[in-house]
Protein backbone atom coordinates (compact mmCIF):
# COMPACT_ATOMS: atom_id res chain seq x y z
CA UNK A 1 0.00 0.00 0.00
CA UNK A 2 1.55 3.45 -0.47
CA UNK A 3 1.53 6.29 1.95
CA UNK A 4 -0.09 8.85 1.26
CA UNK A 5 2.49 12.29 1.60
CA UNK A 6 -0.55 13.86 3.31
CA UNK A 7 -3.94 13.10 4.87
CA UNK A 8 -6.31 14.80 7.21
CA UNK A 9 -9.05 14.18 9.06
CA UNK A 10 -11.95 16.24 10.17
CA UNK A 11 -9.38 18.85 10.32
CA UNK A 12 -10.97 22.47 11.95
CA UNK A 13 -9.28 25.43 12.56
CA UNK A 14 -11.25 28.18 14.80
CA UNK A 15 -10.50 31.67 15.53
CA UNK A 16 -13.33 32.61 17.85
CA UNK A 17 -16.51 33.03 15.86
CA UNK A 18 -14.38 32.72 12.74
CA UNK A 19 -14.01 29.25 11.31
CA UNK A 20 -10.64 29.39 9.29
CA UNK A 21 -10.93 25.80 8.04
CA UNK A 22 -13.77 23.84 8.66
CA UNK A 23 -13.53 19.67 8.65
CA UNK A 24 -10.99 19.15 6.48
CA UNK A 25 -10.35 15.55 5.00
CA UNK A 26 -8.20 15.72 2.20
CA UNK A 27 -5.63 13.26 0.76
CA UNK A 28 -2.46 13.56 -1.38
CA UNK A 29 -0.90 10.89 -2.53
CA UNK A 30 3.19 10.63 -2.78
CA UNK A 31 4.83 12.15 -5.89
CA UNK A 32 1.53 13.78 -6.43
CA UNK A 33 1.86 17.61 -7.60
CA UNK A 34 -1.24 18.99 -5.92
CA UNK A 35 -2.80 22.66 -6.12
CA UNK A 36 -4.20 24.28 -3.66
CA UNK A 37 -6.15 26.78 -4.81
CA UNK A 38 -8.75 29.61 -3.41
CA UNK A 39 -8.89 33.52 -2.95
CA UNK A 40 -7.77 35.17 -0.06
CA UNK A 41 -8.37 34.30 3.17
CA UNK A 42 -9.96 30.57 2.32
CA UNK A 43 -7.68 29.21 4.69
CA UNK A 44 -4.65 27.91 2.95
CA UNK A 45 -2.22 29.09 4.70
CA UNK A 46 -4.14 28.28 7.93
CA UNK A 47 -4.14 24.36 6.51
CA UNK A 48 -0.41 24.76 5.83
CA UNK A 49 0.58 26.08 9.34
CA UNK A 50 -1.55 23.24 10.43
CA UNK A 51 0.69 20.29 8.44
CA UNK A 52 4.01 21.52 9.74
CA UNK A 53 2.48 22.06 13.55
CA UNK A 54 2.98 25.65 13.34
CA UNK A 55 -0.10 26.09 14.88
CA UNK A 56 -2.49 23.59 16.33
CA UNK A 57 -5.95 22.51 15.11
CA UNK A 58 -9.47 23.01 17.07
CA UNK A 59 -10.17 20.01 16.24
CA UNK A 60 -9.11 16.83 13.68
CA UNK A 61 -5.74 15.41 13.22
CA UNK A 62 -3.36 15.18 9.77
CA UNK A 63 -0.35 13.08 8.73
CA UNK A 64 2.52 14.52 7.14
CA UNK A 65 4.46 11.20 4.76
CA UNK A 66 2.79 9.07 7.47
CA UNK A 67 4.14 11.34 10.54
CA UNK A 68 1.54 12.36 12.77
CA UNK A 69 1.94 16.43 12.35
CA UNK A 70 1.71 17.53 16.32
CA UNK A 71 3.04 14.09 17.73
CA UNK A 72 6.13 13.35 14.90
CA UNK A 73 6.34 17.01 14.29
CA UNK A 74 10.86 16.88 13.99
CA UNK A 75 10.31 13.71 11.55
CA UNK A 76 7.97 15.42 9.64
CA UNK A 77 9.98 18.85 9.69
CA UNK A 78 13.11 16.72 8.59
CA UNK A 79 11.56 15.94 5.62
CA UNK A 80 9.51 18.79 4.44
CA UNK A 81 11.09 21.88 2.48
CA UNK A 82 8.99 24.84 2.99
CA UNK A 83 8.91 28.08 0.94
CA UNK A 84 6.50 29.83 3.51
CA UNK A 85 4.48 32.48 2.90
CA UNK A 86 5.93 36.30 4.54
CA UNK A 87 8.90 34.02 5.47
CA UNK A 88 11.80 36.11 7.40
CA UNK A 89 14.68 36.54 6.26
CA UNK A 90 18.07 38.41 8.11
CA UNK A 91 18.18 41.91 6.06
CA UNK A 92 21.99 41.86 6.98
CA UNK A 93 22.85 38.31 6.03
CA UNK A 94 23.83 37.14 2.46
CA UNK A 95 22.12 35.02 0.66
CA UNK A 96 25.01 32.62 0.66
CA UNK A 97 24.75 33.07 4.58
CA UNK A 98 21.07 31.68 4.74
CA UNK A 99 21.84 29.41 2.77
CA UNK A 100 24.63 27.48 4.99
CA UNK A 101 22.14 28.09 7.62
CA UNK A 102 19.70 26.01 5.70
CA UNK A 103 22.17 23.20 5.10
CA UNK A 104 23.63 22.93 8.23
CA UNK A 105 20.16 22.90 10.03
CA UNK A 106 19.21 20.53 7.44
CA UNK A 107 22.10 18.49 7.70
CA UNK A 108 21.69 18.90 3.76
CA UNK A 109 25.08 17.69 1.46
CA UNK A 110 24.08 19.98 -1.86
CA UNK A 111 26.23 22.82 -3.21
CA UNK A 112 25.42 25.76 -2.35
CA UNK A 113 26.36 27.10 -5.73
CA UNK A 114 24.02 24.38 -7.22
CA UNK A 115 21.23 25.32 -5.04
CA UNK A 116 21.76 29.25 -6.21
CA UNK A 117 22.01 27.83 -10.12
CA UNK A 118 18.39 26.22 -9.63
CA UNK A 119 16.47 29.28 -8.68
CA UNK A 120 18.42 31.42 -10.96
CA UNK A 121 20.72 33.83 -8.48
CA UNK A 122 23.90 34.59 -9.46
CA UNK A 123 26.98 33.95 -6.89
CA UNK A 124 27.48 37.95 -6.64
CA UNK A 125 23.96 38.42 -5.24
CA UNK A 126 24.42 35.45 -3.23
CA UNK A 127 27.07 37.62 -1.52
CA UNK A 128 24.93 40.72 -0.79
CA UNK A 129 23.27 40.85 2.20
CA UNK A 130 19.27 40.07 2.08
CA UNK A 131 18.01 43.24 3.04
CA UNK A 132 19.39 44.71 -0.67
CA UNK A 133 16.96 42.12 -2.63
CA UNK A 134 13.99 42.21 -4.40
CA UNK A 135 10.92 40.71 -3.82
CA UNK A 136 11.76 38.18 -6.65
CA UNK A 137 15.41 37.69 -5.59
CA UNK A 138 14.20 36.86 -1.99
CA UNK A 139 11.90 34.71 -3.21
CA UNK A 140 14.17 32.55 -5.18
CA UNK A 141 16.31 32.48 -2.29
CA UNK A 142 13.77 30.94 -0.33
CA UNK A 143 12.95 28.17 -2.63
CA UNK A 144 16.64 27.52 -3.16
CA UNK A 145 15.91 26.88 1.38
CA UNK A 146 13.56 24.80 0.82
CA UNK A 147 15.36 22.58 -2.00
CA UNK A 148 17.77 21.92 0.67
CA UNK A 149 18.06 18.54 1.77
CA UNK A 150 16.46 16.78 -1.08
CA UNK A 151 13.01 16.86 0.63
CA UNK A 152 10.35 14.24 0.08
CA UNK A 153 7.49 16.92 0.33
CA UNK A 154 7.74 20.46 -0.62
CA UNK A 155 5.34 22.57 0.26
CA UNK A 156 5.12 26.32 -1.51
CA UNK A 157 2.71 28.95 -0.16
CA UNK A 158 2.25 31.50 -2.86
CA UNK A 159 5.53 30.96 -4.59
CA UNK A 160 5.22 33.29 -7.42
CA UNK A 161 4.26 36.49 -5.77
CA UNK A 162 7.00 38.64 -6.32
CA UNK A 163 8.13 36.50 -9.35
CA UNK A 164 9.01 38.24 -13.12
CA UNK A 165 6.94 35.70 -15.83
CA UNK A 166 10.86 34.22 -15.83
CA UNK A 167 11.02 33.38 -12.36
CA UNK A 168 7.62 31.85 -12.77
CA UNK A 169 8.81 29.51 -15.57
CA UNK A 170 11.91 28.85 -13.54
CA UNK A 171 9.92 27.73 -10.58
CA UNK A 172 7.43 25.19 -12.91
CA UNK A 173 10.60 23.81 -14.38
CA UNK A 174 11.73 22.92 -10.51
CA UNK A 175 8.59 21.76 -9.72
CA UNK A 176 8.39 19.43 -12.87
CA UNK A 177 12.07 18.83 -11.71
CA UNK A 178 11.24 17.82 -8.18
CA UNK A 179 8.15 15.36 -9.36
CA UNK A 180 10.17 13.52 -11.79
CA UNK A 181 12.54 12.59 -8.47
CA UNK A 182 9.43 11.56 -6.91
CA UNK A 183 8.76 14.44 -4.40
CA UNK A 184 5.34 15.27 -3.49
CA UNK A 185 4.63 19.12 -4.10
CA UNK A 186 2.07 20.43 -2.45
CA UNK A 187 1.54 24.35 -3.44
CA UNK A 188 -1.47 27.03 -2.57
CA UNK A 189 -1.92 29.53 -5.26
CA UNK A 190 -4.66 31.91 -6.14
CA UNK A 191 -3.28 32.43 -9.93
CA UNK A 192 -4.94 29.62 -11.59
CA UNK A 193 -2.71 29.66 -14.79
CA UNK A 194 0.16 28.60 -12.24
CA UNK A 195 -1.73 25.81 -10.70
CA UNK A 196 -2.76 24.27 -14.06
CA UNK A 197 0.34 24.07 -15.49
CA UNK A 198 2.27 22.03 -13.31
CA UNK A 199 -0.31 20.21 -11.32
CA UNK A 200 -2.02 16.27 -11.64
CA UNK A 201 -4.88 17.66 -9.06
CA UNK A 202 -6.18 21.19 -7.75
CA UNK A 203 -8.57 21.31 -4.91
CA UNK A 204 -10.63 24.56 -4.60
CA UNK A 205 -10.76 25.93 -0.67
CA UNK A 206 -13.26 28.93 -0.45
CA UNK A 207 -14.21 30.46 2.95
CA UNK A 208 -12.71 27.81 4.76
CA UNK A 209 -14.31 24.81 2.71
CA UNK A 210 -12.91 22.02 0.42
CA UNK A 211 -14.98 22.91 -2.44
CA UNK A 212 -13.68 20.39 -4.99
CA UNK A 213 -10.83 18.03 -5.54
CA UNK A 214 -10.06 16.94 -9.36
CA UNK A 215 -7.52 17.37 -12.08
CA UNK A 216 -8.32 20.10 -14.73
CA UNK A 217 -10.16 18.09 -16.95
CA UNK A 218 -12.75 16.38 -14.30
CA UNK A 219 -13.11 19.94 -13.18
CA UNK A 220 -14.35 20.63 -16.33
CA UNK A 221 -16.18 17.57 -17.15
CA UNK A 222 -18.05 18.59 -14.12
CA UNK A 223 -18.05 22.12 -13.46
CA UNK A 224 -21.15 22.03 -16.46
CA UNK A 225 -19.21 24.80 -17.88
CA UNK A 226 -19.76 23.99 -21.70
CA UNK A 227 -17.29 25.08 -24.13
CA UNK A 228 -18.15 26.39 -27.95
CA UNK A 229 -17.59 25.78 -31.55
CA UNK A 230 -18.15 29.33 -32.78
CA UNK A 231 -18.59 28.96 -36.65
CA UNK A 232 -18.55 31.91 -39.44
CA UNK A 233 -20.83 31.41 -41.91
CA UNK A 234 -21.54 33.45 -44.99
CA UNK A 235 -24.66 34.79 -45.35
CA UNK A 236 -27.51 33.26 -42.70
CA UNK A 237 -27.19 29.92 -41.98
CA UNK A 238 -29.42 27.52 -43.73
CA UNK A 239 -29.80 24.82 -40.93
CA UNK A 240 -32.51 24.97 -38.53
CA UNK A 241 -31.20 25.66 -35.28
CA UNK A 242 -33.72 22.13 -33.67
CA UNK A 243 -31.31 20.34 -36.08
CA UNK A 244 -28.51 21.52 -33.82
CA UNK A 245 -29.55 21.55 -30.37
CA UNK A 246 -31.08 17.92 -31.26
CA UNK A 247 -27.29 16.69 -30.75
CA UNK A 248 -26.53 15.07 -27.69
CA UNK A 249 -24.49 17.15 -25.43
CA UNK A 250 -25.33 20.50 -26.47
CA UNK A 251 -26.46 23.07 -24.16
CA UNK A 252 -27.11 26.16 -26.39
CA UNK A 253 -27.48 27.26 -29.90
CA UNK A 254 -27.30 31.09 -30.69
CA UNK A 255 -26.99 33.03 -34.21
CA UNK A 256 -25.87 36.50 -34.03
CA UNK A 257 -24.71 38.18 -37.09
CA UNK A 258 -22.92 35.46 -39.22
CA UNK A 259 -22.15 33.95 -36.16
CA UNK A 260 -23.09 30.80 -34.97
CA UNK A 261 -22.20 29.61 -31.32
CA UNK A 262 -22.50 26.07 -30.42
CA UNK A 263 -22.08 25.39 -26.95
CA UNK A 264 -21.66 21.81 -25.39
CA UNK A 265 -20.79 19.71 -22.56
CA UNK A 266 -19.91 16.56 -24.42
CA UNK A 267 -17.29 17.23 -27.15
CA UNK A 268 -18.19 15.11 -29.75
CA UNK A 269 -20.84 17.00 -29.91
CA UNK A 270 -18.86 19.19 -31.70
CA UNK A 271 -17.98 16.90 -34.70
CA UNK A 272 -21.91 16.41 -35.48
CA UNK A 273 -22.96 19.84 -35.02
CA UNK A 274 -20.44 20.24 -38.29
CA UNK A 275 -21.45 17.63 -40.04
CA UNK A 276 -25.17 18.97 -39.67
CA UNK A 277 -23.88 22.44 -41.28
CA UNK A 278 -21.98 21.14 -43.82
CA UNK A 279 -25.44 18.50 -44.58
CA UNK A 280 -27.19 21.46 -44.79
CA UNK A 281 -25.45 23.22 -47.13
CA UNK A 282 -24.50 26.27 -44.64
CA UNK A 283 -21.34 27.66 -46.33
CA UNK A 284 -18.66 27.88 -44.02
CA UNK A 285 -16.09 30.41 -43.60
CA UNK A 286 -14.23 29.81 -40.29
CA UNK A 287 -14.59 28.06 -37.31
CA UNK A 288 -13.26 28.13 -33.81
CA UNK A 289 -13.08 26.47 -30.35
CA UNK A 290 -13.90 28.14 -27.09
CA UNK A 291 -12.76 26.12 -24.44
CA UNK A 292 -13.97 26.96 -20.95
CA UNK A 293 -11.45 28.88 -19.16
CA UNK A 294 -10.17 27.96 -15.85
CA UNK A 295 -11.41 31.39 -14.60
CA UNK A 296 -14.64 30.10 -15.58
CA UNK A 297 -14.27 26.95 -13.59
CA UNK A 298 -12.85 28.76 -10.80
CA UNK A 299 -16.31 30.81 -10.47
CA UNK A 300 -18.65 28.01 -11.51
CA UNK A 301 -17.42 26.07 -7.60
CA UNK A 302 -17.01 29.25 -5.69
CA UNK A 303 -19.79 31.81 -7.24
CA UNK A 304 -15.97 33.92 -7.16
CA UNK A 305 -15.76 35.87 -10.78
CA UNK A 306 -11.77 35.85 -11.25
CA UNK A 307 -11.08 38.86 -13.72
CA UNK A 308 -7.61 38.76 -14.47
CA UNK A 309 -5.43 35.13 -13.71
CA UNK A 310 -2.30 35.95 -16.06
CA UNK A 311 1.25 34.69 -15.45
CA UNK A 312 3.47 37.39 -14.25
CA UNK A 313 3.59 40.29 -11.60
CA UNK A 314 0.32 42.02 -12.95
CA UNK A 315 -1.29 38.82 -11.72
CA UNK A 316 -0.49 39.76 -8.38
CA UNK A 317 -2.65 42.27 -9.14
CA UNK A 318 -5.70 40.05 -10.18
CA UNK A 319 -8.73 40.90 -9.07
CA UNK A 320 -11.69 38.79 -8.02
CA UNK A 321 -15.11 39.80 -7.06
CA UNK A 322 -17.29 37.58 -4.89
CA UNK A 323 -21.11 38.29 -6.04
CA UNK A 324 -23.14 38.60 -2.92
CA UNK A 325 -26.82 39.86 -2.66
CA UNK A 326 -26.97 42.80 -0.70
CA UNK A 327 -29.76 45.42 -0.15
CA UNK A 328 -31.41 43.55 -2.88
CA UNK A 329 -29.62 44.09 -5.02
CA UNK A 330 -25.60 42.28 -6.46
CA UNK A 331 -22.63 43.99 -4.82
CA UNK A 332 -19.03 43.37 -5.93
CA UNK A 333 -16.85 42.86 -3.32
CA UNK A 334 -13.24 42.32 -4.01
CA UNK A 335 -11.82 39.33 -2.63
CA UNK A 336 -8.19 38.60 -4.28
CA UNK A 337 -5.83 41.05 -4.27
N1 LIG B 1 -4.14 34.40 13.84
C1 LIG B 1 -5.36 34.60 13.36
N2 LIG B 1 -6.33 35.16 14.10
C2 LIG B 1 -7.58 35.37 13.63
N3 LIG B 1 -7.96 35.02 12.38
C3 LIG B 1 -7.04 34.46 11.57
C4 LIG B 1 -5.70 34.22 12.00
N4 LIG B 1 -5.04 33.64 10.99
C5 LIG B 1 -5.90 33.54 9.96
N5 LIG B 1 -7.12 34.02 10.31
C6 LIG B 1 -8.33 34.04 9.46
O1 LIG B 1 -8.52 32.78 8.89
C7 LIG B 1 -8.98 32.88 7.55
C8 LIG B 1 -8.08 32.09 6.61
O2 LIG B 1 -6.82 32.74 6.49
P1 LIG B 1 -5.60 32.16 5.65
O3 LIG B 1 -4.43 33.04 5.91
O4 LIG B 1 -5.46 30.73 5.95
O5 LIG B 1 -6.13 32.35 4.16
P2 LIG B 1 -5.34 32.13 2.79
O6 LIG B 1 -6.21 31.28 1.94
O7 LIG B 1 -3.97 31.65 3.04
O8 LIG B 1 -5.30 33.58 2.20
P3 LIG B 1 -4.14 34.40 1.41
O9 LIG B 1 -4.28 34.00 -0.03
O10 LIG B 1 -4.55 35.80 1.62
O11 LIG B 1 -2.82 34.04 2.02
C9 LIG B 1 -9.03 34.36 7.24
O12 LIG B 1 -10.36 34.79 7.38
C10 LIG B 1 -8.15 34.99 8.28
O13 LIG B 1 -8.61 36.27 8.61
Amino acid sequence: MTMAAIETTDLTKRYGEETALETLELTVEEGEVFGFLGPNGAGKTTTIDLLLDFIRPSEGSATVLGYDTHEETDAVRERVGILPDGFDLWERSSGSRHLEFALDSKGGTESPEALLERVGLDLADAERPVGDYSKGMKQRLAMAMALVGDPDLLVLDEPSSGLDPHGIRTFQEIIREEAADGTTVFFSSHILGQVSAVCDRVGILDDGQLVTVDTIAGLRERSGVGSSLVVDVAGEPSVQRTSLTDIGGVTEVTADDGRLRVTYADPAAKAHAIHRLVESGTPIVDFDIEEATLEDLFSAFTGVEAESVGEGAAADESKATRRTAADGGVADEEVVQ
